[in-house]
């Protein structure tokens, strides 16, 4: 087995997944290793079809490996029980997606609110200071009260980064953030994404846009469900 160092996040030990189609299976993963510390900004790039989307699942707990050990943060996620996952991704992962996914009949403020129910410890008061001061960071404190459907592309993505942020997570996967978004508002998206690395916090991205992934700290390329690139670069961002 692989050591892990103090300041990796993320460990996968000969990961592999298998979907069921009919009587047969397909491996969308075939056997993946990867190693990503605190901090780092890692674009996931490859092919349609490759795997990237699986692999950003297995990650995020949402889906479970057929073969293999995924680590984040020191625990073996895919031992754990439906009720622990959930509380581990509420606790430790943010996700922000393509489409935004932010609930249409909510204002801005009450999707920034709605992954902190989790938290009820926490007086609905301080809640509210909370997510006021995650739309203010991305931007967005003056959109609070407006709902998805009178926001543009960029400013719904602002707010579904502010949601993700909500429980003050160590990890963000984004799922193509800029997928849906024209050039530069997706770099707007990309900076504030990347400012979050800044604070420490791991950032892995999904993304089609070859300029955006040069720029981050570090490229993994997927081919064929197989890890075939895997580049730490100093561009100058
Ligand atoms: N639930 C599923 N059942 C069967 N096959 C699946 C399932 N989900 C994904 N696949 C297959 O697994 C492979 C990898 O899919 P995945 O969505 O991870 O690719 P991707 O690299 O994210 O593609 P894209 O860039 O188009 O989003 C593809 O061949 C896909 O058809």
């Amino acid at each position: 087995m692989a050591t892990v160092k103090n300041n990796t996040v993320i460990q996968l030990e000969k990961v592999k997944k298998m979907y069921a189609i009919g009587e047969n299976g397909f491996w969308a993963l075939k056997g993946v290793n990867m190693q990503i510390d605190k901090g780092e900004f890692v674009a996931i790039v490859g092919k349609s079809g490759s795997g990237k989307s699986t692999l950003l699942n297995l990650l995020g707990g949402i889906d479970t490996p057929t073969e293999g050990r995924i680590i984040v943060k020191g625990t073996v996620i895919n031992g754990l029980r439906e009720n622990q996952l959930s509380r581990f991704r509420g606790d430790t992962i943010g996700f922000v997606f393509q489409f935004f996914q932010l609930m249409p009949t909510l204002t801005a403020l009450e999707n920034v609110l709605m992954p902190m129910d989790f938290l009820k410890r926490i007086p609905s008061s301080e809640r509210r200071e909370r997510a006021n001061a995650l739309l203010a960071k991305v931007g967005m404190e003056s959109h609070a009260g407006k709902f998805p459907s009178a926001l543009s592309g960029g400013e719904q993505q602002r707010i579904a980064i502010a949601r993700a942020l909500a429980n003050n997570p160590d990890i963000i996967f984004a799922d193509e953030p800029t997928g849906n978004l024209d050039s530069n508002t997706s770099e707007e998206v990309f900076r504030l994404l990347k400012s979050l690395t800044d604070e420490g916090k791991t950032v892995i991205m999904v993304t089609h846009n070859n300029e955006l992934a040069e720029r981050c700290g570090r490229t993994i390329r997927i081919s064929d469900g197989q890890i075939t690139e895997d580049i730490i670069s100093n561009y100058e961002r």
